[in-house]
C-alpha cells in the first residue's frame, strides 16, 4: 500500500487542486469528480481495477444512470463487496459511514437510507427481483443479478430438500411405516449404545444426527474437528445400505480434503467393523446384516469438480439440472469451503429423488469465493442472548417427535415454532479427539468463543501441546519497535523449529544423513508415499501471502535456513526435496490449484527428479518439473489453502504490525482454522495484541441467504465488513 503513496498524493493533489472545495453532485458531496476519486481509491487499494472498470462499464451501458455519480459509486462498491467475497452490498452499511473507509473523507452520501432506497428506484439498471435488470435490489441489499439468482435458488432448493422426507424405500417415507421405524430404532440402539462419554446433556447428538439424515432429504451435520462427523456418517451410510444398496457418492471441495475424507471413512469403517464383530456374540444374525451393509459403503471420495464433470475452459459443468447426477445420496465434506455459486451448481445437478448430507465446521474460514453458505445455514441456531457464541437446535414439533421415536431422547426442549431449515440440522459439539484439558482443544474453543481471558489463560498454562513465539522488540531506538526480521528472535526460533521438523523429512532423502557411515548397505531412498507422509507431519501456516511474515517471506527465510543447515541445495530451481503448491488448474495433467507435491528422485529412473503428488483417490501422480503449471515453494502456505488438511504439528505466523488491509484478513475464523489443523502441537509466532484482536474479529459476509432460510430469526451474516 505504501509504495505508491507519493504518486497518489500527487494525483490527489492535482485532483483537489482542480476542486479544492467539495463538489455537490446531487446525492453526493465529492472532493473531486467521481471518476478521479475512483482512480485514487484504486491506487490506494481501497478498490481494485476491476471495481473501477465495472463502474465505468456500467455507466457506459446505462448513460441515463451515469448522469448521477451515485450510480457509479454504488456499482464500484458492489463490485468491491463481491471482490471481498460478500454476495451483495448492504445499503444500511454505507449510510452514513464513509463507504471507502479511507482515513480522509472524500465522498459523502447526502441521503438517509430511505432516500437512498428511493433514489435507487430511478436507475434504469436497477430493478426488483425478476425484473430482468443487471442489478437487483431486494430487502436493503443490492445484488448482481447472477448472485441474486444463485442465492434465491440455493435458498429454495435447501428449503425444499429440508421439508422433504427421504424414502427408505421408494414408496415408504420413514415415519409412515411403524414396523420399519421400530426396526430402525433397534438398529440405531445397536450402533449407538450411548456410553456415558458419548452423550452431552443426556443426548447422544451423533445418534440424533443419524436419525435426522435417515428421515430428511437434507441433513447438515456440523462440528469441530474430532466431534465424530465421519463416525456418524459411516453409521448412517451403513443404515442406508441395508436392503437395496444405494448409489452413494462422497465428495469434498479439494483433492486434499477428498483424500482425507476417503482415509477417514476407511478408518471409521474399520473401527465399526471391529465393534460389530465384538458385539456379534450377543446378536450374531442382526450384526451380520449390519456388517454386510457396512461393506457396501464406498470409500473413494472425489472432488466436487470431478463429480460435476469439468468442461475445460468453461464455467459450466457436464452435470446440471438438464443432466442430473446419477446417485441416490450425496455426502459433501468440508462444506464450509463450498461457495455460493458452487452450491448452486451442486444443488441444480442433484436428482429429484436424492438425499444430500453436508458435513463441515461452521466456525472455520468461509469459502475462498463469495458467500458463507454453511454459516448462513446454521445462522438461525445462534443464541443471541449469550455473551459468547452458543448454538441451540431448533426442531418442529413433528421432527422432534420423529427423532424421539427413533433415538429415545427427549428433544422437547428444542421445539421451536418456526424452525424452517432447523429440522435438517444437527451440531456435534463434543470433541473425541482433543482431551478436555489438552491445549489445542482448549485454545480452539476459547478462540471460537472469542473469550480473551480464556485465550490468555490457555497460553499462560504452559501446556506441552502449545508453544508461543513472540516477535522480539528492538529497544535500541528512541521508540521501541518490532525487530527487523534478521534480528527477530521469535522468527529465529521459528526457523530453528522448521529446520528440526522439515529436517526429519529432508534427511530421509539424503544418503549422507540416512545411512550410518560404517555400513556398506547401499542407500535406499524412501518411497514417494513415505516421503510425502513425513513431509505432511509439519506445516507453517501464514495469515498473509506477502511481506516478511507472509507465505513469500517465510518460504524464502525457511529455504535459506534449510540451505545453511545443509538440508537442501537450492541452487537449482527443482532441487531434491523442494515442496511445491500448485497455483492454477491443469486439467490435462490432473493438477489443481492447491495440490501439494514434492520434488523427489524418480523411483523408476534414479537419474531424474520428478514432482510427486498424491491424488484424491490415493494414487501417486508423477510430473516432469518442466511441465508443472504455475506453482510456488510450500514450506509455508496460507491458512486458507490449509483448509481440509491436518498436520501433526502446525506453526502459525501472524504479522507483527498489520496494515489496515491486513487487519481485514485477521479474523477469529482464520485463527481457529489454523489451530484446528494441528493434531499434536500448535505454535504461533505473533504478538499478544494481534492474536487477541484477531480472535475477537468475526468474519461477516454480506448475504441474504440466512434471512431467506430463517426469516426474521436470522441474526447474523447479513453485515458487510467495512472495519
Ligand atoms: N461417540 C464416540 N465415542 C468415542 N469416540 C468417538 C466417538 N465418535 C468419534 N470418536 C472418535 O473420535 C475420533 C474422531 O472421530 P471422527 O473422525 O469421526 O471425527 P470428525 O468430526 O470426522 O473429525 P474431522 O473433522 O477432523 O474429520 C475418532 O478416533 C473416533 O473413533
Amino acid at each position: 500500500m505504501n509504495h505508491s503513496t507519493d504518486t497518489n498524493s500527487a494525483d490527489m493533489n492535482n485532483a483537489t487542486a482542480l476542486a479544492a472545495n467539495w463538489y455537490n453532485a446531487g446525492a453526493l458531496r465529492l472532493k473531486a469528480p467521481l471518476t478521479e476519486l475512483l482512480k485514487y481509491w484504486e491506487k490506494e487499494r481501497l478498490i481494485t481495477a476491476l471495481d473501477r472498470h465495472f463502474a465505468l462499464e456500467m455507466a457506459r451501458l446505462h448513460p441515463n444512470d451515469a448522469q448521477e455519480p451515485l450510480f457509479m459509486l454504488l456499482c464500484a462498491l458492489l463490485s468491491q463487496q463481491l471482490s471481498a467475497q460478500h454476495t451483495c452490498l448492504v445499503l444500511e452499511y454505507i449510510v452514513p459511514t464513509n463507504p471507502m473507509a479511507e482515513p480522509i473523507n472524500r465522498c459523502q452520501i447526502r441521503l438517509s437510507l430511505t432516500e437512498l432506497i428511493d433514489a435507487l428506484q430511478h436507475f434504469d439498471a436497477i430493478g426488483a427481483p425478476n425484473s430482468n435488470k443487471p442489478l437487483i435490489f431486494e430487502d436493503g441489499r443490492l445484488y448482481l443479478e447472477r448472485y441474486h439468482h444463485f442465492e434465491t435458488q440455493v435458498a429454495s432448493a435447501l428449503t425444499r430438500l429440508s421439508a422433504a422426507a427421504l424414502s427408505l424405500t421408494p414408496s415408504q417415507p420413514l415415519a409412515s411405516d411403524n414396523q420399519s421405524l421400530l426396526q430402525l430404532r433397534r438398529q440405531l440402539d445397536c450402533l449407538f449404545p450411548s456410553a456415558a462419554h458419548t452423550v452431552e446433556a443426556n443426548i447422544d447428538w451423533q445418534k440424533v444426527a443419524t436419525a435426522t439424515a435417515l428421515g430428511n432429504k437434507l441433513a447438515v451435520i456440523t462440528g469441530g474437528p474430532g466431534t465424530g462427523k465421519t463416525t456418524t456418517v459411516t453409521k448412517l451410510l451403513l443404515l442406508q445400505q441395508l436392503g437395496t444398496p444405494k448409489q452413494i457418492r462422497l465428495v469434498a471441495p479439494t483433492g486434499k480434503a477428498a483424500a482425507r475424507l476417503s482415509e477417514s471413512i476407511k478408518a471409521s469403517k474399520a473401527r465399526l467393523e471391529q465393534e460389530l464383530q465384538q458385539a456379534s456374540k450377543e446378536n450374531p444374525q442382526e450384526n451380520q446384516v449390519l456388517l454386510t451393509a457396512l461393506s457396501r459403503i464406498p470409500e473413494e471420495a472425489s472432488t466436487l469438480h470431478r463429480l460435476l464433470g469439468v468442461i475445460p475452459n468453461s464455467a459450466h459443468f457436464r452435470h446440471h439440472q438438464g443432466n442430473p447426477l446419477r446417485l441416490d445420496l450425496l455426502i459433501v465434506d468440508e462444506a464450509s469451503m463450498v461457495d455460493l455459486p458452487m452450491m448452486y451448481k451442486l444443488l441444480s445437478a442433484l436428482p429429484e429423488h436424492a438425499g444430500l448430507i453436508l458435513l463441515g465446521d461452521q466456525d472455520q474460514l468461509a469459502s475462498v469465493e463469495a458467500g458463507a453458505v454453511l454459516a448462513d445455514i446454521c445462522a438461525g441456531l445462534k443464541q443471541a442472548s449469550t455473551q459468547h457464541t452458543e448454538w441451540k437446535m431448533r426442531y418442529s414439533q413433528a421432527q422432534a417427535e420423529q427423532l424421539t421415536a427413533l433415538t429415545g431422547f427427549n428433544l422437547s426442549h428444542f421445539i421451536h415454532s418456526e424452525p424452517k431449515i432447523g429440522d435438517s440440522l444437527c451440531m456435534l459439539t463434543h470433541s473425541h479427539r482433543f482431551k478436555g484439558d489438552a491445549g489445542i482443544g482448549l485454545l480452539a474453543s476459547a478462540v471460537n468463543r472469542a473469550d480473551l481471558a480464556g485465550i490468555l489463560s490457555v497460553w499462560q498454562s504452559g501446556l506441552a501441546e502449545l508453544t508461543w513465539l513472540e516477535h522480539s522488540v528492538d529497544h535500541s531506538q528512541t521508540q521501541a519497535k518490532i525487530s527487523e526480521p534478521s534480528n527477530n528472535t521469535g522468527l529465529k526460533a521459528l526457523l530453528a523449529q522448521a529446520c528440526e521438523q522439515y529436517g526429519d523429512y529432508l534427511r530421509l532423502l539424503q544418503p549422507t544423513h540416512a545411512t550410518p557411515i560404517h555400513t556398506s548397505e547401499p542407500f535406499c531412498p524412501p518411497s514417494a508415499m513415505e516421503a510425502i507422509a513425513k513431509f505432511n507431519q509439519y506445516r507453517i501456516l501464514c495469515a498473509m501471502r506477502t511481506g516478511d511474515y507472509g507465505v513469500e517471506g517465510i518460504n524464502l527465510a525457511v529455504t535459506k535456513a534449510l540451505a545453511q543447515a545443509k538440508l537442501i541445495q537450492p541452487q537449482q530451481e527443482f532441487y531434491l526435496g523442494r515442496p511445491i503448491i500448485i497455483q492454477s488448474n491443469d486439467y490435462n495433467l490432473g493438477l489443481f490449484n492447491g495440490d501439494i507435491g514434492l520434488i523427489l528422485q524418480d523411483e523408476e529412473r534414479a537419474d531424474r527428479l520428478m514432482a510427486h503428488f498424491i491424488k484424491a483417490d490415493g494414487k501417486l501422480l508423477k510430473v516432469l518439473p518442466a511441465r508443472l503449471p504455475s506453482h510456488e515453494t510450500c514450506y509455508a502456505m496460507t491458512v486458507h489453502k490449509s483448509q481440509g488438511s491436518e498436520f501433526n504439528r502446525v506453526a502459525l505466523v501472524l504479522p507483527p504490525a498489520p496494515s489496515l488491509v491486513q487487519w481485514q484478513l485477521l479474523t477469529k475464523e482464520l485463527i481457529y482454522t489454523a489451530i484446528t489443523r494441528a493434531k499434536q502441537h500448535f505454535s504461533c509466532l505473533g504478538t499478544q495484541q494481534v492474536f487477541e484482536r484477531a480472535s475477537l474479529q468475526a468474519t461477516q459476509r454480506a448475504s441474504g441467504l440466512a434471512d431467506r432460510l430463517w426469516g426474521d430469526q436470522s441474526l447474523s451474516h447479513t453485515a458487510a465488513v467495512n472495519s
